[in-house]
């Protein structure tokens, strides 16, 4: 297997569908030659958009994309290098896995024999030789998954695209096929981009996490850059596990583990217990402020050595250090 990634580049792309708020706006993003970036946001954000504009399913209105040394704006779909898997695999029903996949080389005019090779070496390499003659409806949802990862590596691209490619699979199997994407990406050693809503799947997945929102981009930056400094309160709610807080007229972000209580009154926020859920390692004590709602997660032994109870009245604190002021 060729493993000739490229740097993927998008300058100032934007794509517009009408008057009003552009779906991208002037995105600025690099992704490294055989590294794995997850596009994440809120339903609407623009990530899908900028996955199809890169994938040439979709035209930009403005702006470039550039792959390695190659301006690939305004090619066709086939000839950019790039491929992509689709949530629902997108796979022909009423062919065979080994059709399936050879289906990308038949669009390019390859000889029948020549294509029916490389399709089963290809299902070799996902593990799916044994599978070649079933139909899709006779393969699992992780078996169906290899088989269109299959057929989006025939092409050779020198990026995968990768449109919510687990959100079709039950939560049990999402965890593994995350794990074998992860895999497959480093072993096959070019980039992946690959869109999705779950902060989980893109912290356990990216090597560089895009965070957007409204067509721009928010933050980028490792999983640890995100999620230890978020830059604004958006992105801090959107990854979750922190509390925005009022610090000196500005606002800052505290991961609820290192959200301190007290009950000895002293400096910080006062708070009212209103609810305690256990959760295993940690107890999740949630207060009531004028700030707004406050999450701490206590360790399991803090929390049985000093329990909180609905109701009881708290002053919420936090160390200098584990504080991020957030931008507005
Ligand atoms: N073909 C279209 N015509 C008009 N507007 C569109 C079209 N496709 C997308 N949009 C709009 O562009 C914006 C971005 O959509 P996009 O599908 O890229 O978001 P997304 O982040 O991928 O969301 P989701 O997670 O729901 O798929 C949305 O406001 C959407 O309504």
């Amino acid at each position: 297997m060729s493993t000739d990634s490229a740097d993927l580049e998008l300058v100032a792309l934007c794509k517009r569908y009408g008057a009003g708020t552009p779906a991208v706006d002037a995105i600025n993003l690099q992704v490294r030659a055989g590294s794995y970036c997850c596009l994440l946001g809120p339903s609407g954000c623009g990530k899908t958009t900028t996955l199809r504009m890169i994938a040439g399913h979709e035209v930009a209105t403005e702006g470039d994309i550039l792959l390695g040394a190659r301006n690939i704006t305004d090619l066709d779909a086939t000839q950019r290098g790039t491929a992509m898997m689709f949530q629902s695999y997108a796979l022909f029903p009423h062919l065979t896995a080994l059709d399936n996949v050879a289906f990308g080389l038949k669009m390019r005019g390859v000889d029948a024999a020549t294509r029916r090779k490389r399709a089963a070496e290809l299902l070799e390499l996902v593990a799916m030789g044994a599978y070649a003659a079933r139909k899709p409806s006779e393969l699992s949802g992780g078996q169906q998954q290899r088989v269109a990862l299959a057929r989006a590596l025939i092409t050779n691209p020198k990026v995968l695209l990768l449109d919510e490619p687990l959100s079709a699979l039950d939560p049990f199997l999402r965890v593994k096929m995350r794990a074998e994407l992860k895999r497959w990406q480093k072993e096959l050693g070019f980039s992946f981009v690959h869109v999705t809503h779950s902060q989980e799947e893109a912290m356990a997945l990216a090597d560089q996490v895009v965070v957007m929102n409204a067509g721009r981009i928010e933050q980028q930056g490792t999983p640890h850059e995100i999620f230890n400094a978020p830059r604004t309160e958006f992105v801090a709610r959107f990854m979750g596990g922190h509390n925005v807080l009022p610090a000196g007229g500005a606002k800052v972000a505290v991961r609820s583990d290192r959200t301190l209580l007290s009950r000895a009154g002293g400096a910080g926020l006062a708070a009212t217990v209103h609810n305690v859920e256990y959760q295993g390692t940690y107890v999740l004590v949630t207060l009531a402020s004028a700030a707004g709602e406050i999450a701490a997660m206590l360790a399991e032994a803090a929390f049985d050595a000093a329990p909180w109870s609905p109701g009881e009245a708290a002053t919420v604190s936090w160390q200098g250090a584990h504080a991020h002021a957030l931008q507005s």
